[in-house]
C-alpha cells in the first residue's frame, strides 16, 4: 500500500533577494498504485511539489502524508524513490544500479542478480560494464529508470525523465515504462511538460495552474481509457482530454512552454 497525500502545503524560497512563493495552498490525494501525471505551465510548481512529497524539500506550510502518517525525513526510507538521470560517471551500469542496493544493504551477489534482471528489462543486455560516457543520452536514461525500478520502491517520482529525448527514443521510453509499469503496479507521479505524453501514460492527469499573486488551482482529469492506446478508435477520446487539459491551461494562463 502506498497512498500519497498533500494537504495545504505552500513553499516560499527565501534563498534570493525576494522571497518567491512557489507554491501556494496545494492539496491533493494520489491512491494507492494509481499512475498521476502533474501537468502546468513554466514555473507553476511542479518540481517543487514534486521535491516536497519526496521530503527533498520542507514545505513552508503544510503536510505530507503516506498511507495516512506523516512524512518524517527522506521519502527514500519511506519507499519512496526520486528518479534521475544523473548516473556516477565512474561507475558502470551495474554499479549504478547497485547503488541503491548497497545502500540498503543487500549483499553482493543479491545486487549483481537484480542488477542483471534490471539491465535486461531496460533492454541494455550487454552493457553492465559500460561507463555512462560510453552510452547514448537514451542509454543513460533506461539505466537511471533501471538503477530506480531495481529499489522496488513503493512510491516513483519522476520529473520530466523523458524531456531531452528525441521523438522515437521517448516513445521507445514511455512504451518501456508502461510496460514495466504494468508489470510492477506501483505508485507514481509523473511530472511532464507535455500533454500527449500524460495522456498517454496516465490514470489521472492534475493540472497545476498559476496565476501571480492567486492560489494555485487544481484540476483532475481521469483517463477513462486503457493507458496508451494510440488506436483510432480512441483517438476521439484522446483530442477531447487533451482539449480539456488545454483549456484549463489557457484560462489561467497567457503564457505556457507546455509542449502539444
Ligand atoms: N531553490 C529555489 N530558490 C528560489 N526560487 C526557486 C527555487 N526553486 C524554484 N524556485 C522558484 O519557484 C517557482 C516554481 O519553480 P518550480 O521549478 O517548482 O516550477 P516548475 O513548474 O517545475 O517549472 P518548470 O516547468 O520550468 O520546471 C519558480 O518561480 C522558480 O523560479
Amino acid at each position: 500500500m502506498a497512498s500519497l497525500q498533500a494537504n495545504n502545503v505552500s513553499k516560499i524560497y527565501n534563498s534570493g533577494k525576494d522571497a518567491v512563493k512557489a507554491l501556494d495552498d496545494v492539496s491533493l490525494t494520489i491512491g494507492d498504485q494509481e499512475f498521476v501525471s502533474i501537468v502546468g505551465p513554466s514555473g507553476c510548481g511542479k518540481t517543487t511539489l514534486l521535491r516536497i512529497l519526496d521530503g527533498l524539500v520542507e514545505p513552508t506550510s503544510g503536510e505530507i502524508l503516506i498511507d495516512g502518517s506523516p512524512v518524517v525525513g527522506s521519502g527514500q526510507d519511506r519507499g519512496m524513490v526520486f528518479q534521475s538521470f544523473n548516473l556516477f560517471p565512474w561507475r558502470t551500469v551495474q554499479e549504478n544500479i547497485e547503488f541503491g542496493l548497497e545502500a540498503r544493504g543487500d549483499d553482493k551477489s543479491e545486487r549483481a542478480e537484480i542488477a542483471k534482471q534490471h539491465i535486461e528489462m531496460v533492454g541494455l543486455e550487454g552493457f553492465g560494464d559500460a561507463y555512462p560516457h560510453e552510452l547514448s543520452g537514451g542509454m543513460q536514461q533506461r539505466v537511471g529508470l533501471a538503477r530506480a525500478l531495481a529499489i522496488d520502491p513503493e512510491i516513483l517520482l519522476m520529473d520530466e525523465p523523458f524531456g531531452a529525448l528525441d521523438a522515437q527514443t521517448r516513445e521507445i521510453m514511455q512504451t518501456e515504462l508502461l510496460k514495466i509499469w504494468g508489470e510492477n503496479q506501483k505508485t507514481a507521479v509523473f511530472v511532464t511538460h507535455d500533454i500527449d505524453e500524460a495522456i498517454y501514460l496516465s490514470d489521472r492527469i492534475i493540472v497545476l495552474t498559476d496565476r501571480p499573486g492567486q492560489i494555485n488551482r487544481i484540476e483532475d482529469v481521469p483517463i477513462e481509457r486503457p493507458r496508451y492506446n494510440k488506436d483510432v478508435h480512441a483517438m476521439d477520446a484522446f483530442n477531447e482530454l487533451h482539449d480539456i487539459i488545454w483549456d484549463t491551461l489557457m484560462v489561467d494562463t497567457e503564457q505556457m512552454e507546455v509542449t502539444v
